[in-house]
């Protein structure tokens, strides 16, 4: 479970998310929605303690991420541009993480063929695709078989396929039970993957709920996030 209350975080002057409150369950893929710039990776990295709330709490389990005893047994996270060093190769990537966090090394090989990558292991980062990449970063994430993965624009690079089989894979974790959290811009990608779903829009939660909830009356969620900010849809989606 994941909770965050009241959370704010400013970069100086500049307030980047403003009181921001929502709820992702087990059991339920949250979608995180909103326009380039609108807060979503910055209320992710205070989640995953990478950088320090103005005010509010973002809880994991009921504890801040640095309070937690097996972070990366509880959250398995995704994040933009935390790639790995290019001339590594995927495996020792892996292996690396995994050794530093005292998973045996059995689960680096599972986790590779998990998203497809146990052909190209041995290759070096470089050499990988964008959407390779982005499914190295998922294994990372899913290393410590983590009970809540939190996943910052985990399509981007994939391509129609790629994107299918982490909308199936993304749909089955949480149907075990799990927590899944993750950010888009893309509203049309969110109405296939998630269950419930927080939109943001400059720094501000402007509707949250189920799917269903918040698209009740609009034809689509595009069109009901234009109706509740009236903002027109700009490049940033
Ligand atoms: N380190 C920083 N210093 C100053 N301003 C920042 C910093 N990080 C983010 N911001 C600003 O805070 C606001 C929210 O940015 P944030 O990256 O959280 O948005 P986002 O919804 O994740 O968008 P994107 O998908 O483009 O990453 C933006 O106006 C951004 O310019």
């Amino acid at each position: 479970m994941i909770e965050i209350s009241q959370l704010s975080k400013r970069y100086g002057a500049k307030a980047a998310v403003e009181d921001v409150s929502f709820t992702a369950r087990p059991g339920r893929v949250t979608g995180f929605l909103g326009p380039n710039g609108a807060g979503k990776s910055s209320t992710l990295r205070v989640l995953l303690g990478l950088d320090a709330a103005s005010a509010g709490t973002a809880l994991v389990n009921g504890m801040r991420y640095r309070d937690l005893r097996h972070p990366l047994r509880t959250v398995g996270a995704l994040l933009e541009g935390a790639g790995p060093v290019p001339e590594r190769r995927g495996v020792d990537h892996l292996t690396w993480i995994a050794q530093s966090n005292r998973i045996p090394p059995r689960r680096v090989r599972e986790v590779l063929e998990l998203v497809g990558l146990g052909e190209a292991a041995r290759r070096r980062v470089r050499t990988y695709s964008l959407g390779m990449g982005q499914r190295l970063g998922l294994a990372a994430a899913l290393l410590g078989e983590p009970e809540i993965l939190v996943l910052d624009e985990p399509v981007n690079g994939l391509d129609p396929e790629g994107i299918r089989w982490i909308r199936r894979f993304l749909r089955d974790y949480a149907a075990a039970g799990r927590t899944v959290l993750l950010s888009s811009h893309l509203m049309t990608e969110m109405s296939g993957t998630a269950d419930d779903v927080v939109v943001i829009n400059r720094g501000r939660v402007v509707t949250h709920g189920s799917l269903a909830q918040v698209t009740a009356g609009h034809r689509s969620l595009e069109e009901a996030f234009f109706a509740l900010t009236g903002d027109p849809m700009g490049p940033g989606w």
